[in-house]
């Protein structure tokens, strides 16, 4: 996995379900999402995406039966799960270890339920003398749902013959990177890809980070990733002689541009979608490896052409998502630049961007459309719903 575009063959999703169904107008903005999804329609929504993938010769695993056949595989995985899905902070030590017993109870298939779904007080049905508990609602969580969980590129990310948990920048998010991780780790065929070796804590998100090319990566900088983050990620991509260099670009920290694959796609080998909003203004830092641990840092400058000298290419080029001001930023909002790539110059976008697809076909890229008026509530598009695990290399 050295690239963005290179024949996708192995894709890890996640089918949205009962983890949806926890939304409602009072945690929504919590839980990061901008409105109500309609489950079923969402679910409808990603299997029509998983059929297009595998349709395009792409072998899909579903993060809920690899966790479920982790959870049968290592008995001790079931136990740190249950762990890192206890938050002692929230309930108290006492309670904790009352809600870690119910769940301890449960078997496989509901534990993994459980750990994605959530639970409340009264599912579980933890009494005692807890005030946590004597203050409770009947619908306040004993562990919170994973709702985010279906956007698999942000909570870890696969480069070159590694995989990185990412540290996630939100705590609504938190806990996805642990069980994420702990998913792959004791699955019979994902585990044999050896995790990088422990970062600090600072946050990453795989959102940020764009694999631009064999050995070149940009990572944004900005709402999920600090800039602690990605010098730690860069770090560990120059120890493990993964990258010569990274670019880390810095992106307006708010919703609309909360990761850098929100504004920014590959497309082709030597080609992004960029949301013109951003097109002219984005920068970069590059860093790269110097003496045995040392980094040399240059910039910042303008993006696109410090990304053409890292990547040995003469131009980087940009498909910019409509002229007209205010399509291109209604499109960005809606995922619009979000697309992923399943070969060189063939993407899958949401079909609503017309304008953004439009101009991609125009500059002579295959555009695969999916509907996603469901899944689009939690503001992520094809790109955000994907963590690729295996492509075959570029040229
Ligand atoms: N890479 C992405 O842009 N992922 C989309 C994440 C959406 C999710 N609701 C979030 O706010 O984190």
């Amino acid at each position: 996995m050295d690239s963005e575009v290179g024949a996708l063959r192995t894709v890890v999703l996640h089918r949205p379900g009962p983890e949806l169904e926890r939304l409602t107008p009072r945690n929504a903005d919590r839980l990061l999402f901008d409105g109500i999804p309609w489950v079923e329609r969402a679910q409808i929504e990603h299997d029509a995406f998983a059929d297009l993938l595998r349709a395009e010769g792409v072998r899909v695993l579903l993060l809920g039966d690899v966790l479920r056949e982790s959870l049968a595989a290592a008995p001790d995985a079931r136990e740190a799960g249950i762990e890192a899905a206890v938050d002692e902070r929230a309930l108290g030590r006492e309670l904790a270890a009352a809600v870690f017993t119910e769940l301890a109870s449960l078997d496989d298939d509901a534990v993994a339920d459980a750990l994605v779904g959530g639970r409340t007080f009264a599912e579980l049905g933890v009494t005692g003398h807890s005030l946590v508990r004597a203050m409770a609602g009947p619908h306040d969580f004993a562990v919170d749902p994973l709702p985010n969980l279906m956007f698999t590129r942000d909570s870890s990310v696969r480069v070159g013959p590694r995989v990185v948990a990412s540290s996630m920048g939100m705590p609504a998010r938190r806990r996805e990177a642990s069980l994420v991780a702990l998913a792959q780790r004791h699955h019979p065929e994902l585990g044999v890809v050896i995790p990088t070796a422990p970062r600090d804590p600072s946050a990453v998100e795989g959102g940020d980070v764009l694999l631009l090319a064999p050995g070149v990566l940009a990572i944004g900088v900005g709402e999920r990733t600090s800039p602690a983050g990605a010098e730690s990620f860069a770090r560990a991509m120059f120890a493990d002689g993964l990258a010569h260099t990274v670019l880390a670009v810095p992106i307006t920290q708010r919703r609309a541009t909360m990761h850098l694959d929100t504004v920014a796609t590959m497309v082709d080998v030597d080609t992004m979608v960029i949301y013109p909003g951003v097109l002219e203004g984005l920068e970069a830092w590059t860093v790269r490896p110097e003496g045995p641990s040392g980094l040399r840092i240059t910039g910042p400058e303008p993006f696109r052409p410090a990304a053409a000298r890292a990547m040995g290419i003469d131009t980087l080029r940009a498909v910019d998502t409509g002229l007209e001001s205010v399509a291109a930023e209604r499109e960005q909002w809606d995922d619009g630049n979000n697309t992923l790539a399943v070969a060189p110059g063939r993407v899958v976008a949401y079909e609503r961007n017309t304008t953004t697809n439009a101009r991609l076909e125009a500059a002579g890229i295959e555009v695969l459309t999916i509907a996603g008026f469901e899944l689009g509530s939690g503001r992520g598009g094809p790109r955000c719903l994907s963590c690729p695990w295996e492509r075959a290399p570029v040229e």
